[in-house]
């Protein structure tokens, strides 16, 4: 697909003759924002585990920027690639600050030039600082991340995922568990990261995703059941059928 950063095109995948994904195809354009949704089962979680490596389809093609075939790389592989993803739970350090969880990211930095040449100090205490601006944590830097509320810890672990310089940020549930006020600057957060790099957030609070504003995938039975925007998708008879309606 002609300037895409992510094609997936007819892609399955079985667990015992169960197909978890059934002839997906995907497109994601650079820069772009996409919510996917879809009822349990609906195939969200092995789909992003293709994407990452962590498992690999039976057949069909995961293109990365037209020309790297992912369906046999490992998850190593997709990091180093550019391909980031933030797990439901946070897997920050409770007992590190904010800025030293920032400093352990950057310092795992995927760019070849910053693993050969390392980071002056300076630069590194600036990254950190416009990270945690960005993540809306700067005043909290010096806190442990343990004492963060559940929806900082989650922005600490996106701000962790930056500091990776992904050109693809794949982020689940990033909304569960937190406040009304927290998930919609989870959303404005995200709608400022996107144009930089792509995002691909799964997700079930409709509030939220409506809060993104982006185009909506709705997955069913491992394949794309309605695509469009969210007020198109949820006016299809399938779609409340399986899944909004309930
Ligand atoms: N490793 C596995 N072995 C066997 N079956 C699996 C495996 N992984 C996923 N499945 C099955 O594939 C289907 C799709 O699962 P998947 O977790 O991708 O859905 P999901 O859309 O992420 O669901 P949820 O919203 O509940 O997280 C489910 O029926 C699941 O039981």
């Amino acid at each position: 697909m002609s300037g895409s950063l992510l094609y997936l095109s007819g892609v399955t995948k079985s667990f015992d003759g169960f197909a978890a994904i059934n002839g997906l195809s995907l497109v994601i354009m650079p820069g772009e924002l996409r919510a996917v949704i879809g009822p349990n089962g609906a195939g969200k979680t092995t789909m992003m585990d293709i994407i990452t490596g962590k498992t690999h389809p039976d057949r069909g093609q995961v293109f990365w920027k037209e020309k790297v075939d992912l369906s046999r790389i490992d998850e190593v592989a997709a990091a180093r690639l550019g391909i980031g993803r933030k797990f439901q739970k946070p897997t920050v350090i409770d007992s590190l600050t904010v800025a030293e969880n920032l400093e352990l990211a950057l310092k795992g930095q995927r760019g070849l030039t910053a693993r050969l040449f390392g980071r002056s100090s300076r630069t590194m205490h600036a990254d950190i600082m416009q990270i945690a601006d960005r993540i809306g944590l700067a005043a909290s830097r010096n806190d442990l991340a343990g004492t963060l509320s559940h929806g900082q810890k989650q922005w600490l672990e996106i701000g962790m995922l930056l500091a990776q310089d992904p050109d693809l940020m794949l982020v689940d549930e990033p909304a569960a568990g937190m406040t009304d006020e927290e998930t919609m600057r989870t959303a404005e957060l995200l709608r400022s990261i996107a144009g930089h790099r792509a995002v691909i957030v799964v997700e079930h609070d409709m509030d939220f995703v409506r809060a993104l504003g982006c185009k909506v995938t709705v997955l069913h039975q491992g394949r794309v059941l309605a695509e469009g925007p969210l007020d198109f998708v949820s006016a299809n008879p399938e779609v409340i059928e399986v899944y909004l309606g309930r």
